[in-house]
């Protein structure tokens, strides 16, 4: 039995779609009503465990979960212990630095020493600014991290961009990109050593469900 950790939110419906076409259905999930938080593949050959985004390499690392699907951005900002195994070409956004378009700042190195970057990645944030010798004080925020600047609290945040529509309505632009994210296949270590319970077979249909362009 494989056990496969997915991620409520936006990365859900595609990591669903993705399953289903090596023929996994978890699509539950995408059920409104639906409250189980752990569901049976029809075929009894596999299980999903639906968990936070952020919570995904931390069933993987722990090995309830012998896959997982999370975007690389949380990868970087919690660095588990978990096999990198594949980028699933969905999910894209990047994690960048935005300011009020207002403000006179344009590169992150404008910004003031000793000013406030919120932020929900707080480690990329505060390697970011490390690497530019720039000290600011990051801080910590579980979400609607744009009202930062808006509210005057902090001059920049650090937070993940995709059409950029978001900024876009709140009056904030994009100064900078720390790195592009697209969603991954994650393993558990020694589970993929051993490839156990038909692992293998499971990482191969899924490579081969990614490189072939149009999923049934
Ligand atoms: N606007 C977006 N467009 C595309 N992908 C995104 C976008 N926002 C986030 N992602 C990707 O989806 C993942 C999950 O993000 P989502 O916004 O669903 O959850 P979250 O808000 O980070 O988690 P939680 O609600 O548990 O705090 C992110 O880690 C990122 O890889
Ligand atoms: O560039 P866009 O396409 O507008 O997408 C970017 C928005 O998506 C994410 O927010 P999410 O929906 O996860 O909300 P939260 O992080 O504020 O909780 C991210 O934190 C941005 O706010």
């Amino acid at each position: 039995m494989i056990t496969v950790a997915l991620p409520k939110g936006s990365l859900l419906r595609d990591s669903i779609e993705l399953l289903k076409s090596i023929g996994f259905d978890f699509s539950a999930f995408l059920d409104s009503s639906n409250r189980q938080l752990q569901i049976l593949d029809p075929t009894g050959t596999a299980k999903a465990l639906l968990v936070r985004a952020q919570d995904v390499p931390v069933y993987v690392q722990y090995g309830q979960a012998q896959l997982g699907i999370v975007g690389y951005d949380v990868l970087r900002e919690k660095q588990p212990q978990v096999s990198h195994l594949l980028d699933l070409g969905f999910g894209g956004c990047r994690l960048s630095v935005a300011v009020k378009a207002s403000s006179p700042y344009r590169r992150s190195l404008d910004l003031p020493a000793h000013g406030r970057v919120a932020s929900k990645f707080v480690h990329c944030a505060r390697d970011h600014f490390r690497q530019l010798d720039l000290p600011v004080e990051i801080v910590p925020l579980y979400g609607s991290v744009e009202l930062g600047p808006i509210t005057g609290m902090s001059e920049a945040i650090v937070d993940l961009v995709s059409t950029g529509r978001t900024l876009k309505e709140n009056g904030l632009i994009e100064i900078e990109i720390l790195f592009e994210s697209t969603a991954r296949l994650i393993a558990h270590p020694l589970s993929y050593r051993l490839a156990s319970d038909g692992l293998d077979r499971a990482i191969a249909q899924i490579r081969e469900a990614v490189l072939t362009p149009a999923r049934s």
